[in-house]
């Protein structure tokens, strides 16, 4: 190998760079590499600082979506509420008889001829004809005498017990009578009450009025302590009573539904008292038939009613599309009085406006997501973290058999129809149906099972008395934590009055689905009433208005990776970031 190839000028200048690295760095250089540390340094600092002052924008970003979220829910939970409150669950009217000689008659509108009823065995049979006059009294006393001691249920069993109740009756194959409520208009009234068309025309609808009793109430003391009807199919929905014009005092009726009352008093004193309705009339009550109600004593006279089964004859129609294109002909039919339009207008409902400005801020409802992956549970759901779905306890119980699926939405009532109907009207995906409440934890959400299916007590029943839906197949799914929102709290039993001995919804504490039936006006038949619940699916902020969800969980329950969509944060990075979440 050549060694002169390293020349000497080479070598010196070699030597002269070690020497000046040994060198202390001129202040320039040292000026140089401050100036670049602070630059790197400022920006570090700027960077943390922007990080910092994100976070903090992001903080109270969170904190007004937070604020605002709140005031929402609060205000949903109160809207729906005064709803159930003001909803009507009974109602009631006077159909006036027309008077003998008057052509030209006030109140013709509905007024009706007199009435008769036949009764007694074939070749015996005795008219008693309504109002009755003096000459009466005796076919009047063999109504009364050719009564049977009315039964009660009490759980499965058929009960005579004068305590509770009182009563003689007639079944409706040992009397006839000319007494029509359809006739007199009832039931158009009771259909535009108690089951009113929207106009959204979801569910075309009618009421079947079916003859069930004539009772007896006589003074002293005939009375029929709080009781709920017992259902005679599912599609049951309510109870007519309908008073004969026959003088007696007391024996008012009490309706009860949550924390109301409503009394009707058909005294003949009450009645003369009212200078308008001073002349015989038919008085009559009807009610949702999973109302509590009860029949105080009567003091004096007899006190005579008509009971009907009500059921409802609703159609979801199929051909809504065609239907509503004309509107004219949403206003004939049962339950529009006169062509009026519809008595149920979602728009109006206070909880309709309630829940649009709700849906329409981002910040509402914005965390619900489930399930999420494992090491973000912890961050994003808290036990206070709002899920996507609502779920608002019925106000009503329902009808159904062990085998038959329910009825809904179709025979909803009252102020459930019209919270179903508000939903729809906004868009909503609304899902009904039974929750179970298992044995380890009522009262805690995350106890809810959402059934697939409404369950008769053998289908579900361990034996204790008590659900065991944990024994058994296809029971439905948790509703876990962070998947949804309750807007109301379980419904309280009915409450008798004070010092009565009310068991009806004695066995609401354990069972969420079961309802009471402890006390009925027959012994069980196999159908049941439970409680139900209505989930409203809520979209993404950016997809409410156009998400079509193949199903009800679809996005929520699933997958997370599918559909990580956040509603508020520009994307996933920065929302770990926000969270800390590295
Ligand atoms: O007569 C009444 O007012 C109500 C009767 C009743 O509740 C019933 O028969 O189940
Ligand atoms: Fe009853």
């Amino acid at each position: 190998m050549p060694f002169a190839s390293v020349c000497l000028p080479c070598l010196l200048r070699t030597s002269n760079i070690a020497e000046q690295a040994r060198l202390p760095p001129t202040e320039d250089q040292l000026n140089k590499a401050a100036d670049k540390a602070q630059a790197k340094a400022d920006r570090a600092a700027a960077k943390e600082a922007a990080k910092v002052e994100r976070k903090c924008q992001r903080d109270e970003k969170e904190n007004e979506y937070a604020q605002t979220e709140l005031k929402f829910l609060k205000e949903l939970k109160s809207s729906v509420k005064a709803h159930a409150r003001s909803a009507t669950f009974a109602c009631g009217g006077c159909v006036p008889f027309k008077t003998k000689g008057v052509a030209d008659q006030q109140d013709a509108g509905n007024a009706i001829d007199a009435i008769q009823i036949r009764f007694g065995e074939n070749g015996r049979g005795v008219v008693l004809s309504l109002p009755q006059d003096s000459a009466s009294m005796g076919e009047l006393n063999a109504l009364v005498d050719e009564c049977q001691p009315a039964s009660f249920g009490r759980g499965n069993e058929e009960v005579h017990d004068e305590d509770y109740r009182k009563a003689g009756k007639l079944d409706r194959s040992a009397f006839a009578t000319t007494f029509c409520p359809y006739e007199a208009g009832i039931i158009d009234v009771v259909s535009q009450l108690l089951v009113p068309q929207t106009k959204q025309d979801l569910h075309h609808c009618s009421i079947k009025a079916e003859l069930y009793k004539l009772n007896v109430y006589s003074a002293p003391s005939g009375k029929f302590k709080a009781h709920v009807d017992t259902p005679r199919s599912e599609t049951q929905i309510g109870s007519l009573v309908v008073s004969l014009p026959v003088d007696h005092e007391g024996g008012q009726l009490a309706v009860r539904n949550a924390d109301k009352e409503l009394v009707f008093d058909w005294s003949s004193s009450v009645n003369k008292a009212d200078g308008k309705k001073a002349g015989a009339s038919i008085k009559w009550a009807a009610f949702y038939s999973d109302c509590e109600h009860e029949v105080y004593e009567v003091t004096s006279g007899h006190r005579i009613t008509l009971t009907y089964n009500l059921f409802v004859t609703r159609k979801c129609s199929v051909l809504k599309v065609f239907i509503t294109l004309d509107d004219s002909i949403n206003q004939g039919g049962l339950g529009h009085l006169a062509g009026s339009p519809s008595a149920l207008e979602p728009k109006h409902l206070p909880l309709y406006d309630t829940l649009k400005t709700a849906l329409a801020s981002p910040g509402f409802l914005r965390h619900g997501k489930y399930p999420i992956p494992s090491q973000l549970t912890s961050i994003i759901l808290t036990s206070t973290t709002p899920g996507r779905v609502l779920a608002i306890w019925l106000n009503h119980s329902y009808a159904h058999t062990n085998k038959h699926l329910n009825f809904l939405p179709s025979s909803l009532k009252g102020a459930d129809m019209s919270l179903y109907e508000t939903a729809h009207a906004l868009g909503l995906w609304c899902k009904l149906g039974p929750i179970i409440t298992t044995d380890w934890g009522y009262d805690d959400e995350s106890s809810h099972r959402l059934a697939s299916k409404f369950l008769g007590f053998n289908e579900c029943n361990n034996g204790s008395g008590n659900l065991d839906p944990e024994g058994g197949e296809g029971f439905g799914y948790a509703l876990p934590e962070g998947m949804v929102t309750w807007i109301n709290p379980f419904p309280k039993k009915t409450q008798g009055r004070a010092g009565g001995d009310v068991e009806a919804g004695a066995k609401q504490s354990k069972e969420a689905q079961m309802a009471y039936m402890t006390y009925g006006n027959e012994p069980g038949i196999d159908i049941w009433y439970s409680r139900a619940v209505m989930l409203i699916r809520v979209p993404p902020f950016r997809l409410r208005g156009s998400e079509h969800p193949e199903q009800f969980w679809s996005g929520i329950r699933n997958d997370w990776a599918e559909d990580d969509e956040y509603d508020v944060y520009d994307d996933f990075e920065d929302y770990e970031d926000y969270h800390g979440y590295t």
